[in-house]
């Protein structure tokens, strides 16, 4: 669709700034605070971070539903606000709210889309999409007669009609039953493979493993992280064995000086590298240091945990 050169970026936010306008209820609220992130062209992106970290704000800029306060966006090269409708041309969003007018079919609400879009009728592909999303028996049928799962593989549908090069899902799968999950995992796939570039903001650490190959976090209007996922998960082969001795622990025994180990309300936590560090090991160290073991259990950091440490670089185990 674009005539850019191949290596322009998918996504260029350049000093990224939203501030929300005070109200009579609440202050004014800075959102964004001057991001800059920049998502390669056929890459599936991951957009993650806890609620009110601004993922929707810099989708929902990209999708000119909100006026940004400052800074750049560009989606495959062309700015939002110099290149306005080749930008909006250039992208497809699925958003996080089930909200669809229920009086058409699907296939009425597909055309209806393409209309909106300006697609030439030989060019639609109405009947194509639908079926790759598996909805072809349900072509005419009325859309509030959907399933909530069917009804979520239709607002995909209308984000392809216009064939975008970037497609982004705002939390696709919240509220998803597995088997749903893995056919829309299993589509994202499809079409990133077509060339797609996709972007999902997601808050399961399961899904941005199973899909994304690079991924971002934003926090508090920040990007605290932005790397491949596997440099990303590496991070997280860290693991935690918490032990709970017979006796409260009340200070760390010299002999475990050399282990990466603190008291948490009188357990004994100890930070371990998974693969690389005997559980074994460890636990005769802890029976040397002359600790008898009352219970244990391995506890995994999960996304809160490398926020945390991301953002206020506390250690995983604290
Ligand atoms: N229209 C608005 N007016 C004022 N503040 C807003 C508005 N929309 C969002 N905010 C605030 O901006 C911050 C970022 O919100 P945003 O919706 O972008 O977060 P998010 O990362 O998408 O969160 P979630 O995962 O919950 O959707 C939050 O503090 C939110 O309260």
């Amino acid at each position: 669709m674009s005539d850019n050169p191949q290596d322009t970026p998918a996504i260029e936010l350049i000093a990224l700034k939203k501030t929300y306008a005070a109200t009579k209820k609440a202050e004014a609220k800075t959102a964004l605070h001057g991001i800059d992130l920049t998502i390669p062209r056929g890459s599936i992106f991951g957009l993650l971070g806890p609620n009110g970290a601004g993922k929707s704000t810099a989708i929902n800029i990209l999708a000119g539903l909100v006026n940004k306060t400052s800074g750049t966006a560009r989606i495959m090269g062309y700015d939002i606000d110099a290149q306005t409708r080749q930008a909006r041309a250039s992208i497809g969003i699925v958003p996080q709210e089930i909200a669809m007018d229920v009086f058409f079919t699907p296939f009425q609400a597909l055309e209806l889309q393409a209309g909106y879009y300006g697609v030439p009728k030989s060019e639609r592909r109405s009947e194509e999409i639908l079926a790759a999303l598996g909805l072809s028996d349900k072509r005419d049928a009325y859309v509030r007669q959907l399933s909530g799962g069917m009804k979520r593989r239709l607002l995909i549908a209308k984000a392809l009609v216009h064939n975008p090069p970037v497609l982004i899902l705002d939390e696709p799968t919240a509220g998803v039953d597995i088997e749903l999950r893995r056919q829309l995992w299993a589509y994202v796939q499809e079409l990133h493979e077509r060339g797609t570039t996709i972007i999902l903001t997601t808050h399961y650490l399961e899904e941005a493993e199973a899909l994304c190959d690079r991924i971002a976090i934003i926090h508090e209007g920040r990007i605290v992280a932005n790397e491949s996922k596997d440099s990303l998960l590496s991070r997280m082969d860290k693991r935690m064995l918490v032990i709970t001795p017979t006796e409260t622990l009340t200070s760390m025994p010299p002999a475990l000086s050399g282990l990466d180990a603190q008291i948490d309300d009188g357990n004994l936590v100890i930070t371990y590298q998974k693969g690389s560090d005997s559980v074994t090991g460890l636990l005769n160290q802890v029976k040397d240091a002359g600790l008898s073991i009352a219970d244990l259990r391995t506890d995994q950091p999960d996304l809160e945990d490398i926020f945390l440490q991301l953002t206020y670089g506390s250690d995983v185990a604290t």
